[in-house]
């Protein structure tokens, strides 16, 4: 085997492991699967000899159900077609797409079994079990997976002249919304159109993902092996601003055996959402999951936006909320209306906690004026959302907020990343050249976070724009004016960086107008009030009461090393648990208790862990659901886990 097959091979060993477990427990439950419906027939009253009763759609109707359903059906012809054209030539079968009341909406292809009329594979036709019996379209939609049912499985003696290998199709929200089918006479390898069908349903999904998604959200496509990136079998995540997984298709689920809604990425793999945004989209990176196995991932940023921030000039409803907050108190509403909603308002950006109240103050005065400002704060302390929040509420608004990670950008490109690059200025530069990071900035405001890790040539380079006030681009004699508001952030002690030589001192004096220390949770003064904000704030996505006295103690006591992006991860985690019920400790996660006790805590109090929260789910949640006798509540509580992971390990559904 040659150096190409081997990689070809052996990455989909995870995968297809996960695969092949199926398709081996598939066979075992398919002769019950086909039993299951034959007795659901029966109890429809059909017996063998009976007639199909298609209950054919009129005309009109059909055009209907076809308009409900153009995004489906156009992305099935469009987009999947094309590649399965072969099977339709070489193969005379038909491939189906029904709606999921199993009404056919369109079909392609040519049959060897005769005529339309005579098949009943036609528009209009509904193929269910009540009215058809045991058939792939109608039990794929009663069973909610993938079928093949041959010749003699088909219930009514009418429909055994063809194999129907099935598959159903969900949307971005999990929902089953139809399915294809692929229809042919019984002479055909089976087992390659059973596979082709589920490859097609699979693509379909993708498809339908990326419309829903590419263009205002990150996505990620993962395999174990670089070269099958792009197939239909890879893992797809999609990513929201700050990392969390609002959509994922079904082989993320399978091959990350695990629940992936609201789970950050940084959960899933050892990467930060900072690093995920700024990576070249071109490169496949390497990273780990739950610390073992390894793929290879390939970021997608959204299509339409260039910057993460989304431009929100072209709002109606936009009103630049320029002036003081202490100004304009009786406004408020009108301000909150008039910011993008993932921006949090100055004054919601501190709770009683005088010293943030009076950088806020400050900091929003200092963006009316040529003073550059620098923040230094612990990771997670709310220095990009602090960014942001100034940035909406000055006058450079209607500009861009360009957010430049220094350390997510690999040394060698932050150069043209920043000042951008002619037209053929170096190997690897696309053909059109760049107009670079700073440039985009104009009339707005450019924030460097992680300034601390930029590259010594970098800060040369970057001295000069701001002394000079221009831009000269990588392999270019021109010079372009820029007007940035410039916002410079770090963790690190940057004095001592210039002290030891590593950060250069003329920069540092330049970046530093205004130096802000931006306070770690753990010592605000508001830090119970903007837990339950925080706290309040989510209860819009995932409703549930208040919190208790006893939780607010319990949070306001943790180390919170963390800081904010802990706090909200937690909050995030133990809401969802707790399933719109008071949260309570026990829906907390596990590395929170982890800190509160390295934290010299009273540990005996703080978590109730079962000891056998290390048994697979898959065992641990039917043997719990025998031992509480079916009650989904008490086996969640006990295991730790939402009432979704019991139902979903339970067979409940
Ligand atoms: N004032 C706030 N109100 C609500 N949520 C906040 C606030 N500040 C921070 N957060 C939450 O904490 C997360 C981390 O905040 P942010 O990215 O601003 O931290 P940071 O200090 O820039 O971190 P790093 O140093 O790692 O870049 C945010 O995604 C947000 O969810």
């Amino acid at each position: 085997m040659d150096n190409k097959e081997q990689q070809e091979k052996q990455p989909d060993s995870v995968l297809d492991d996960t695969a092949l477990n199926q398709i081996a427990g598939q066979k075992q439950d398919h002769k019950e699967r086909i039993q299951d419906s034959w007795y659901r027939c029966e109890q429809f009253g059909l017996d063998h000899s009976s007639r199909p009763d298609f209950a054919t759609l009129p005309k009109g109707t059909l055009n209907d159900l076809m308009d409900q359903h153009r995004s489906l059906l156009e992305t099935t012809e469009n987009e999947v077609l094309p590649y399965y054209e072969n099977i339709l030539s070489n193969s005379a079968c038909m491939i189906v797409l029904a709606d999921r009341q199993g009404h056919v909406l369109n079909t392609w292809g040519q049959p060897r079994f005769g005529r339309a009329s005579a098949h009943g594979l036609i528009g209009g036709n509904q193929w269910t079990e009540m009215r058809v019996g045991t058939n792939a379209i109608g039990t794929a939609l009663i069973t909610g997976e993938a079928i093949q049912v041959g010749r003699d499985e088909h219930f009514l003696r009418a429909n055994r002249f063809m194999v129907g290998s099935a598959s159903p199709i969900y949307n971005t929200k999990n929902d089953l919304v139809g399915v294809l089918d692929i229809s042919s006479d019984a002479y055909l390898p089976q087992d390659h159109t059973f596979g082709m069908v589920k490859l097609m349903s699979l693509s379909v999904e993708n498809r339908l993902i990326f419309s829903a998604f590419q263009q205002d959200h990150f996505i990620l496509t993962f395999n174990t092996n670089v070269v099958s990136l792009d197939s239909h079998w890879s893992g797809i995540l999609v990513l929201d601003e700050s990392g969390t997984v609002v959509s994922a298709n079904r082989r993320a689920e399978v091959v990350l055996a695990r629940d992936l809604a609201l789970l950050n990425i940084n959960q899933i793999f050892d990467i930060e959402m900072r690093e995920v945004r700024h990576h070249p989209p071109s490169m496949p990176i390497k990273l780990r999951s739950l610390g073992r196995y390894q793929f290879y991932v390939k970021v997608i940023p959204p299509v339409q936006q260039v910057m993460r921030v989304p431009d929100f000039r072209q709002r109606a409803d936009y009103v630049s909320p320029s002036n003081s907050l202490k100004e304009k108190p009786q406004e408020p509403v009108m301000a909150k209306q008039s910011i993008p909603d993932n921006v949090i308002p100055l004054d919601e950006l501190q709770h009683g906690d005088e010293h943030v109240e009076r950088l806020v103050r400050q900091a929003h005065k200092i963006m009316e004026k040529d003073i550059p400002i620098l923040i230094h704060g612990e990771t997670g302390a709310g220095k990009e959302i602090f960014v942001r929040s100034l940035h909406y509420h000055s006058s450079r608004s209607s500009g861009m907020l360009v957010a430049v990670n220094c350390a997510a950008i690999p040394s060698e490109l932050v150069e043209s990343e920043l000042f951008g690059y002619e037209k053929g200025a170096f190997t690897g530069a696309q053909n059109k050249g760049s107009i670079g990071l700073i440039r985009r900035a104009h009339g707005g405001t450019l924030f460097l976070d992680e300034i601390g890790e930029m590259p010594m040539p970098v800060q040369s380079r970057l001295l000069r724009v701001l002394q000079e006030r221009v831009v000269t681009p990588l392999g270019s004699t021109e010079t372009y004016p820029v007007d940035i508001k410039l916002i410079s952030a770090t963790n690190r002690a940057l004095k001592k960086e210039v002290d030891e030589g590593r950060f250069r001192q003329d920069l540092y004096y330049r970046i530093s107008g205004l130096n802000i220390e931006l306070p770690p949770l753990r010592q605000r003064q508001d830090k119970a009030q903007l837990i339950q904000y925080l706290h309040n704030r989510l209860r819009q996505e995932e409703p549930g009461p208040e919190l208790s006295a006893e939780m607010l103690a319990l949070l306001v006591q943790h180390p919170w090393p963390g800081n904010m992006r802990q706090l909200v991860h937690v909050l995030k985690v133990g809401m969802a648990m707790a399933d719109e019920d008071m949260l309570e400790e026990w829906h907390l996660p596990d590395d929170f208790f982890e800190d509160l006790n390295e934290g010299n805590l009273d540990s005996s109090k703080s978590h109730d862990a079962p000891d056998d929260r290390h048994e697979p789910l898959e065992i641990l949640i039917p043997r719990l659901l025998s031992e509480y006798k079916g009650n989904v509540s008490q086996t969640a509580k006990v295991a730790g886990v939402s009432r979704n992971t019991v139902y979903k390990y339970g067979k409940l559904r």
